[in-house]
């Protein structure tokens, strides 16, 4: 068993931890805890310049420490902000945000303006996906992302997922593999069931008032209801399939719509990429501001949504496929390259076949601010200017930082 260690931690880092230096040099990542406090850890991962500790026992607290709400804090690997109030998360995401364009991006003194905050700190998200126990208990992934434990409450879901949730956490579920629920405007629910079997879990779905679709290994068989939800944003619908990304955060996935318009010029652009496009939420804003707009996304059920939601407009089409297959391949000068990647950013084909466009302009929407730093850097290299980076907080109470950056030739 690793012995104990007494650290002041100074700062916080990316991924939810604080950091502090242990006796012989080396960095400690501390998760739970805050920057200015002394605690009590036992080492999990030891490293040559670094380790991870368990937090023992905060022995002097932050003045800034707060009770957390949820019971599940500390266990439960979806929060790791709710010590903190909301207006030190948004100062510490800006924090972290600034450090890892400095250190990893190799900016000086990086353009950031203030985080935009979410409207709710609590019950924001639309969606929420639950990880089965063992005994088919529905549960999310611990703070070891692998073990799934029991959860009894959340405080992240939108009210109407808390009211379905415990209509159906009465019975175990023991043959799922996840359970998801996306709420859509108008209050209508899907519920979606994926299992490795192409039978249907025994669940009561005709007293439910939802849509459910299972998910196996031969494709998705609709149960109740609908396919998809329909979701708003900005009074527009968009038609979201069981299989498609959304935003979770609806006023915020607005704030962000509203910000990519307000970086575009006022005259009409000529062609207009939208890599990543997902369900073509900011295709559909950008295409009656673009002669021509070619959407690129790699999921089926996401590429069957853009047709339906961008059906209206003749100036729009679609790849499906992966930037990195499509981009090098595609013969076209746009005027404006918007990338909205996953966690893992821009693989570096897509990154290489974007430079040779030469766009002048290219907005970058990120949910991770260490690829972005990464990314920031290859795109310097390649001779853009970062311009300005606006931070969004789509996820309070957990780790996660949105961003929206506009690079210039
Ligand atoms: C962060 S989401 C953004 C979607 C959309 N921009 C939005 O805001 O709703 C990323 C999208 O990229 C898609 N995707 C993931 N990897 C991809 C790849 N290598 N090439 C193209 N699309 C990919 C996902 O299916 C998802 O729809």
């Amino acid at each position: 068993m690793s012995e104990f260690h007494l650290v002041d931690l100074t700062q916080m880092t990316y991924g939810g931890e604080a950091m502090g230096r242990l006796s012989d040099g080396r960095a400690v990542f501390v998760p739970f805890a805050l920057a200015g406090e002394r605690v009590l850890v036992q080492l999990t991962e030891e490293k040559r310049g670094f380790a991870r500790a368990t937090l023992m026992d905060v022995v002097q607290p932050s003045p800034a420490r707060i009770r957390p709400r949820c019971p599940h804090f500390t266990q439960c690997g979806g929060c790791h902000y709710q010590h903190m109030d909301y207006d030190l998360q948004l100062t510490v995401k800006q924090s972290i945000l600034t450090e890892q364009l400095q250190r990893i991006g190799g900016l000086t003194d990086p353009p950031i303006g203030l985080m935009v905050p979410s409207p709710r700190a609590w019950n924001y998200r639309n969606t929420v996906q639950f990880h089965l126990t063992p005994e088919g208990q529905l549960g999310f992934r611990a703070t070891d992302d692998r073990t799934v434990i029991g959860i009894q409450e959340c405080h992240l879901p939108e009210e109407p997922l808390l009211d379905l949730w415990k209509q159906i956490q009465a019975e175990p579920l023991p043959d799922l593999e996840r359970l998801s629920l996306r709420l859509g405007a108008d209050g209508e629910i899907l519920l979606v069931l994926e299992s490795l079997e192409d039978t249907p879990p025994a669940i009561s779905v005709e007293e439910l008032p939802v849509s459910v679709v299972h998910s196996g290994p031969a494709g998705s068989l609709v149960l109740a209801g609908d396919d998809h939800v329909i979701m708003e944003v900005l009074g527009r619908p968009f038609r979201v399939s069981a299989g498609s990304f959304f935003q979770v955060n609806t006023p915020m996935a607005e704030a962000m719509v509203k910000h990519v318009l307000s970086l575009l010029p006022a005259e009409r652009l000529g062609t207009v990429l939208d890599v990543y496009c997902g369900v073509g939420l900011f295709s559909a804003f950008l295409a009656p501001r673009t002669q021509n707009l070619i959407g690129i996304e790699s999921a089926p059920s996401a590429c069957d949504d853009f047709a339906v939601n961008l059906d209206e407009f003749d100036n729009v089409s679609l790849y499906m496929g992966t930037a990195e297959q499509i981009l090098p391949s595609l013969q076209v000068y746009p005027d404006l390259i918007v990338v909205d990647p996953p966690r893992a950013g821009l693989e570096l084909a897509a990154l290489d076949a974007i430079l040779r466009m030469n766009a002048p302009t290219l907005i970058y929407i990120s949910c991770d601010p260490a690829t972005l730093a990464r990314d920031t850097k290859r795109l310097i290299r390649g001779g853009y200017r970062l311009v300005q980076v606006t931070p969004f907080d789509l996820f309070p109470q957990t780790y996660h930082i949105e961003s929206i950056s506009l690079f210039q030739r």
